[in-house]
């Protein structure tokens, strides 16, 4: 059994445990798409909130959240990201509410989205995004999770690895993908991935970098065809999370 299918086991539990709950409206901001329209020149971030994670076990297990929210947010970050899986990230849909209810900015639920129950619980906590990853549905769920996601007002961030999952991607008409730099499965880290799959890229569609982004080098080497990263160990080590985000936020040469 690889990675990826042991948090899907996992998942699976959490879910059959969790409450349907009856969905609200989705909390007004900006959204992330017309953040990324309004700032084409320099590389946008998605600023994650990750107090540990599968390939590293503990990052930043003491971190204030609301303290770090409002780094990003001083750092003019487009969108904050909280991981809210509680077995493998030690994250939790509390940490979500706490920062959408003081950030005015876009709110990402990192989580492995398998069922409209975790969609529900993720815009009743202030969501205004969810992630969908190509690797962890079939088509068909896939398809269905995307329409009832955007129908109610969601951003959704599509997250592929590879060519065949960056077709579905296209074929469902994600127009935000993000491309993972890690590989769930293996956990190994590559920037190449994303420079590859720069190839594949149509017009319309806004595409992000995903993983292994640590310093301006990294930045810089996606900022080309990438219009926004999404970082999440860097800046949880960082004493001065709000210098380090703002570090990253490199000239896009688009001019
Ligand atoms: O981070 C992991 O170890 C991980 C393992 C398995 C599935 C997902 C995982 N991470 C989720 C993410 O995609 C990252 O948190 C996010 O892209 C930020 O990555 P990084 O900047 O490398 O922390």
């Amino acid at each position: 059994m690889d990675f990826l299918e042991k948090i899907l086991l996992e998942k699976e539990k959490e879910v059959a445990k969790m409450p349907l709950e009856k969905v609200g409206k989705v909390r007004k901001t900006t959204s992330f798409i017309e953040r990324l329209r309004k700032n084409e020149q320099n590389l946008q971030i998605i600023a994650e909130v990750k107090r540990a994670s599968p390939s590293l076990g503990a990052i930043n297990m003491e971190v204030d959240v609301l303290n770090q929210a409002k780094q990003y947010e001083q750092a003019n970050v487009s969108a904050i990201s909280v991981l809210t899986d509680p077995v493998f990230f030690k994250g939790n849909i509390e940490d979500l509410r706490l920062v959408a209810k003081n950030v005015e900015l876009p709110v990402l639920n990192k989580d492995f989205i398998i069922d409209e129950k975790q969609v529900n619980r993720a815009v009743n906590a202030g969501a205004t995004m969810i992630l969908l990853i190509v690797a962890a549905l079939s088509k068909e769920r896939l398809q269905v999770l995307y329409e009832y996601a955007t129908s109610i007002g969601l951003e959704v961030l599509v997250e592929v690895h590879n060519e065949e999952e960056l077709a579905v991607a296209h074929s469902i008409g994600g127009n935000l993908i993000g491309v993972n730099n890690r590989n769930l499965k293996t956990f190994e880290v590559s920037i190449e991935t994303s420079l590859h799959l720069a190839k594949l890229q149509k017009s319309g569609v806004f595409y992000i970098s995903e993983s292994g982004i640590k310093s301006a080098v990294e930045a810089k080497k996606v900022a080309e065809n990438y219009r926004a990263v999404l970082v999440g160990e860097a800046l949880m080590k960082e004493k001065d999370a709000k210098t380090a985000a703002s570090r990253l936020q490199v000239r896009r040469n688009v001019d």
